[in-house]
């Protein structure tokens, strides 16, 4: 290919690539390893980032992609995104709207945790926004609908922290179950308080599990080694992991169980799914832990429960606003039943610190970083949340006059025969494409491109009706 400058838009308002400053260097092969290789996630069908013998598209020089990433996202992944010499800003905390507004607007590339809320219209300032990173498991911090039909693809880390969830709710339910918050609490105020009563052993006690995916499942497999018997309710039917049983109704679990406990997402149906009526239906003298989402529980009638000593305990990781970053802000201000909530007996409170762990962190640094790099570099979307899942076997070296096509497009009809058209002037070498509601993801690898051609070629797919976003990668 020729070498000289060609700049060609990734998306509305972005020219930044130069095929003459292609780099084919993908240095940092060591970044797909783990560092604690026994918690990292298996590979998705993705796998990790593409082995140097494969050639490595980049549409820019790399160093013209900026990455955004919020909420002390680990150092793994982090290394990850600085091996491809993307400019990386890292901060500690989210960002209060105005001032992610400001900073999402130059960003290719963004990478948050739970805090961050990346709204419609956080992400309609976004204009060189390619993809978002979720470090976590819940994606429900983003409108995912609005980043499709924007054609920027969300990744999440599906199931990197679930084990240190579960270990949590473990160390939770013997904490609650024996009072240990508040025994410890009057020790360090000086108070010696040696008591039994309404402390339990939790071996033959029931668990009920709502939502029983990653978490709920780990955590049946660890309640059930000590001897507690689970029963689980779930909206899909689900095999139940050694000799738990599902449960058809919420209310069936509710009046069964001695702890109850929450790992469902945050959805319409889950909004308040614990409020007066449910605590009503549950066991005098039962726990209710949340490690989900703080919008699940209806905190105000938790504190009745808890007051009325319906309740025998609580534990909550999760609120329904909560702080930015770490200070002295749990306060009224941020949800007015703070102060009630404080001041109950036997309630354990967290700072959303279920995923929490050196593992979980490391593992899912490397898991989103990996996913991002391979989204950018390569177009893949396996793994993707709101995106069809597409991928392409690499490229190769011995290649070296071959472009990938992406074409993200409105799913209507026609569209693949006027992109073929286009294309076909080309010979297409292999080509995917698969549609997610109505957004549609094609991804094509052509040959014998000439470096004056892509121009034309990237022009012809933008001026498409039906276009939402083009990238040319090669
Ligand atoms: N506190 C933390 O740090 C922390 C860490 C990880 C995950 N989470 C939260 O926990 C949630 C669960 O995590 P996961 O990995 O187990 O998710 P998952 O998707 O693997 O499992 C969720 C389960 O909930 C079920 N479900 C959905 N709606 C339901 C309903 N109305 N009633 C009953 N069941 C329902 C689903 O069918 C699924 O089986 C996440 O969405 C996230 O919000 C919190
Ligand atoms: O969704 C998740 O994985 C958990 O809620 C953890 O979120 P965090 O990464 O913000 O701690």
């Amino acid at each position: 290919m020729p070498s000289e400058a060609l700049n060609i838009p990734v998306r509305g308002g972005h020219a930044a690539q130069d095929i003459g400053e292609v780099s084919n260097s993908f240095g940092g092969n060591e970044v797909s390893t783990s560092p604690t290789a026994t918690f990292h996630s298996p590979a998705n069908s993705l796998g990790a980032l593409r082995k140097p013998s494969a050639k490595q598209l980049k549409p820019f020089n790399t160093q013209d992609i900026k990455v955004l990433l919020l909420e002390n996202v680990n150092e793994t992944g982090q290394t990850i995104l600085k091996g491809q010499k993307y400019q990386v800003e890292a901060l500690k905390s989210s960002l209060p709207e105005d001032q992610l507004i400001e900073k999402i607007k130059d960003v290719h590339v963004i990478g948050i945790r739970s805090k961050t809320k990346l709204t419609a219209n956080v992400l309609k300032h976004a204009k060189n926004l390619i993809v978002i990173g979720c470090f976590c498991i819940g994606t429900n911090q983003v409108d995912l609908q609005y980043a499709a039909e924007s054609g920027i693809a969300v990744f999440n880390s599906p199931f990197s922290n679930s084990r240190s969830v579960a270990e949590l709710m473990i160390g939770e339910i013997i904490c609650l179950a024996r009072q240990l918050g508040d025994r410890s609490m009057e020790l360090h105020n000086g108070t010696w308080a040696k008591v039994s009563a309404g402390c339990w052993e939790v071996r033959g006690k029931t668990l009920g599990i709502i939502g029983y995916g990653h978490v709920g499942s780990q955590l049946s497999v660890l309640a059930e080694a000590m001897g507690m018997k689970v029963i689980y309710y779930d909206v899909i039917n689900l095999m139940g992991l050694g000799t738990a049983t599902q449960v058809p109704k919420l209310e069936d679990l509710l009046r069964q169980a001695d702890f109850v406990t929450l790992h469902v997402p945050e959805i319409e149906d889950t909004k308040g799914m614990i409020s007066t009526k449910e605590f009503e239906q549950m066991r005098k003298g039962a726990y209710l832990l949340n490690a989900s989402r703080g919008s699940v529980v209806d905190i105000p009638a938790l504190i009745k429960a808890s007051q009325s000593g319906k309740l025998a305990g609580a534990a909550l990781d999760v609120y329904p606003n909560e702080p930015g970053g770490n200070g002295p802000n749990f306060n009224a201000e941020l949800n007015d039943f703070t102060e009630e909530l404080r001041k109950l007996k036997n309630v354990l409170l967290t700072p959303h610190i279920g995923g929490s762990t050196e593992e979980a962190q490391s593992a899912i640094g490397v898991e989103v970083a990996e996913a991002l790099v391979n989204y950018v570099n390569f177009g893949t979307t396996v793994g993707a949340v709101n995106m069809p899942e597409v991928s392409l076997r690499s490229l190769t070296l011995e290649e070296p006059n071959h472009v990938r096509v992406v074409y993200i497009h409105k799913n209507v009809p026609g569209v693949l025969r006027k992109v073929n058209e286009i294309l076909g002037d080309h010979n297409v070498d292999k080509q995917m494409t698969d549609s997610r509601g109505d957004v549609a993801y094609l991804m094509a690898d052509i040959s014998d491109v000439n470096a004056n051609d892509i121009r034309g070629l990237y022009q012809s797919l933008e001026d498409l009706g039906s276009r939402i976003m083009t990238r040319v990668l090669y």
